[in-house]
């Protein structure tokens, strides 16, 4: 490091020593451009598996492959200096083995640089857990509304409520004695996540919880209002790029069937060589 020290990335264990301190801020990006937005802001920027409704246009996170996570992973490393970077482990990549699990992590991690994975599920998953951070792969895990189960789920309902409350603490404390640094809870009852942010040692990272979990994350296509095709009642609009979007395309459209762009400006003349750089 050189004298005129940049502030660096975050580790897991930087994250974990925010447990009941300020709180964790954290969004998802799946570009570079994206990402060297975020960087500095966000304590860990999240390359989610989302990508693949957001930005390929499929129905559910089920079709997204290690290749599009490793794809998405490097675009947003390289626009990132000063967040750490968190990818998620793809539907089918960590469930078969914790040999499985391992593989595609430490795949995840050398080829993107990710500082760590994040998979998805409870008591399910405590031995993998295990398995990936013994042998040096930091994870965090996720509960509650887990997306790639919503086959068996039945649809993106809440989480935890009632009879099942029980079982998401279980849950909840299962990942944090398996050695996650951190915990995502998804679309929970605002009770249950004070509840398990108060019971667990490691900060609980809320989407559609309680504003007094450890931290937040939103999907940023989500919050910006680029991405408009559900709007969950946990998404917070903070802009509406898309509308923004919209009339600029329209307004291009309009200008180019009345021939007034390109302007003069945007063109080229013949015989000027210093005009035409
Ligand atoms: N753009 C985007 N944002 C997300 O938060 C997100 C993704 N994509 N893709 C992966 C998962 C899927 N997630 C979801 C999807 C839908 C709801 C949801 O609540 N949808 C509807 C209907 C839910 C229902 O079936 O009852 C809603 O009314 O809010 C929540 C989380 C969260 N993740
Ligand atoms: C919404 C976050 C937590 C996620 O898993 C994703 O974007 O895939
Ligand atoms: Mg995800």
């Amino acid at each position: 490091m050189s004298a005129t020290a940049r502030k660096s990335a975050p580790m897991p264990q930087d994250i974990m020593a925010r447990k009941g301190g300020t709180p964790l801020v954290s969004l998802t990006a799946y570009t570079t451009p994206m990402a060297e937005m975020m960087d500095g802001i966000c304590d860990f920027v999240l390359v989610g598996d989302s990508v693949g409704m957001v930005l390929h246009g499929l129905p559910s996170t089920v079709g997204v492959t290690m290749e599009m996570m490793i794809m998405h992973g490097q675009a947003v490393r390289r626009g990132l200096t000063t967040s750490m970077l968190v990818i998620d482990m793809p539907f089918g990549s960590y469930e078969e083995s914790r040999e499985q699990a391992f593989r595609n992590a430490a795949r995840l991690m050398a080829e993107t640089g990710a500082g760590a994975v994040k998979l998805e599920g409870g008591r399910g998953i405590e031995k993998t857990i295990q398995f990936l951070v013994s042998h040096g792969i930091p994870v965090m895990a996720h509960i509650g509304l887990t997306p790639q189960s919503v086959n068996t789920l039945g649809g993106y309902k809440v989480q935890g409520r009632g009879k099942e409350a029980k079982a998401l603490m279980k849950d909840a404390k299962a990942v944090a004695d398996a050695g996650a640094f951190a915990v995502v809870l998804e679309k929970v009852p605002a009770v249950m996540a004070d509840k398990i942010t108060a019971q667990i040692a490691i900060p609980t990272i809320g989407i559609g919880a309680s504003a007094n979990c450890d931290g937040q994350i939103l999907v940023v296509d989500d919050m910006l209002g680029l991405f408009t095709a559900f709007k969950a009642k946990f998404v917070k609009r903070f802009a509406m790029l898309g509308d923004d979007a919209r009339e600029a395309i329209q307004a291009y459209a309009d200008e180019v069937q009345a021939r007034s762009f390109p302007a003069p400006e945007h063109t080229f003349a013949e015989d000027v060589p210093e005009k035409t750089k």
